[in-house]
C-alpha cells in the first residue's frame, strides 16, 4: 500500500511512519508513505501557499497552483516508479464518514493520496480540478487534515496481511464483523480485588468462543444498536446470535 500525502507539515507524520505496529509496517515495506510540501513547489521566493479569502472573512486560504504543482509532481512520481494513481482525497468536515468498510476499500485500491488542508480552507478550484473524495473522522473542525490523513492510515495499514504480526487478525477488531469488540483480560489474575471471568481461565477454546461473542452482542446491542441493524441487515447474525439478543 502506498500513500502519497500533501502537508506543510510532513514532520508529523513520523508519529505513524516511526512507531509501533504502522512503524514497523512501514520498516517492512508493507506500507510506503511518500510526503509532499506544498512549499516546495512555489515558484516565488517566500514560497506563498495561501493568501487572504476573495469577498473578506477570517482566515487564509491554501491557494490552488501550489496545491496542484504538488499532486501533479505526485502524480510523476507514479509513473516513474510504475505505480497506478489512486484517487485524491481531501480531508473535511464535510467529507464522506470514514468508516472501517472505507479503509479495506482504500487497501483494495493500493495507492491513495491525501491532501491535508491547513488554515480556513484550500481554494474551491483546486478542489474542483483535483479531488476525487472528501473524508472526515467525525463533525467537528481541526486545526489541519494531517491528524485525520494519520488516523485513517492507520487504520488501513492494519488490514495489510502481516501488519499485525504473531498470526494475530485485524479481523478480531472492533467494527471488523460489525461489532463492538468483547472485552480483554491480562495478568495478574486478581487485580484490586476483580477477578477475570472463569470462562478464560479454564482453557475451553469453544466456550471462550461463544463467550466473547456473546459479550460483543451485548456490549454492541446497549452501546450501539445501529450495528445490530446493519450486522442483521449484512447476514452477519446467527440463529445463535439472534437467539442471545432476545434474551437480553
Ligand atoms: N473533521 C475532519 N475530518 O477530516 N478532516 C477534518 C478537519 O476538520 N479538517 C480540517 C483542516 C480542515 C478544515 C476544513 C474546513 C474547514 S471550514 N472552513 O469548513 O471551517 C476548517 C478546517
Amino acid at each position: 500500500m502506498r500513500f502519497d500525502v500533501v502537508t506543510l507539515f510532513p514532520e508529523m507524520f513520523s508519529a505513524l511512519t516511526q512507531w509501533g505496529v504502522t512503524g514497523r509496517a512501514c520498516e517492512q515495506s508493507l506500507a510506503s508513505v511518500h510526503l509532499w510540501n506544498p512549499r516546495d513547489f512555489c515558484s516565488d521566493p517566500r514560497k506563498t501557499v495561501d493568501d487572504r479569502a476573495y469577498g473578506g472573512g477570517p482566515g487564509m486560504v491554501m491557494m490552488a497552483k501550489p496545491l496542484e504543482d504538488t499532486i501533479t509532481g505526485i502524480k510523476a512520481a507514479h509513473q516513474a516508479a510504475g505505480v497506478k494513481s489512486g484517487p485524491v482525497c481531501l480531508l473535511a468536515p464535510q467529507g464522506e464518514r470514514f468508516s472501517q468498510k472505507i479503509a479495506s476499500d482504500i487497501l483494495n485500491l493500493g495507492n491513495l493520496t491525501f491532501v491535508c488542508g491547513r488554515y480556513e480552507a484550500v481554494d474551491q478550484r483546486f478542489v474542483d480540478r483535483n479531488v476525487d473524495l472528501q473524508l472526515s473522522i467525525g463533525d467537528f473542525v481541526l486545526s489541519g487534515g494531517e491528524i485525520p490523513a494519520m488516523a485513517m492510515m492507520d487504520a488501513v495499514i492494519r488490514l495489510i496481511p502481516g501488519a499485525l504480526g504473531d498470526g494475530e487478525s485485524a479481523t478480531q477488531d472492533s467494527f471488523m464483523n460489525d461489532l463492538l469488540d468483547y472485552p480483554h483480560y491480562t495478568r495478574p489474575e486478581i487485580y484490586e480485588n476483580l477477578s477475570v471471568p472463569d470462562v478464560l481461565l479454564g482453557g475451553h477454546h469453544a466456550k471462550i468462543a461463544d463467550w466473547r461473542r456473546q459479550k460483543s452482542l451485548e456490549l454492541t446491542f446497549r452501546l450501539r444498536p445501529d450495528l445490530i441493524d446493519s450486522a442483521r441487515a449484512n447476514g452477519l447474525l446467527t440463529r445463535e446470535d439472534e437467539q442471545f439478543l432476545r434474551s437480553l
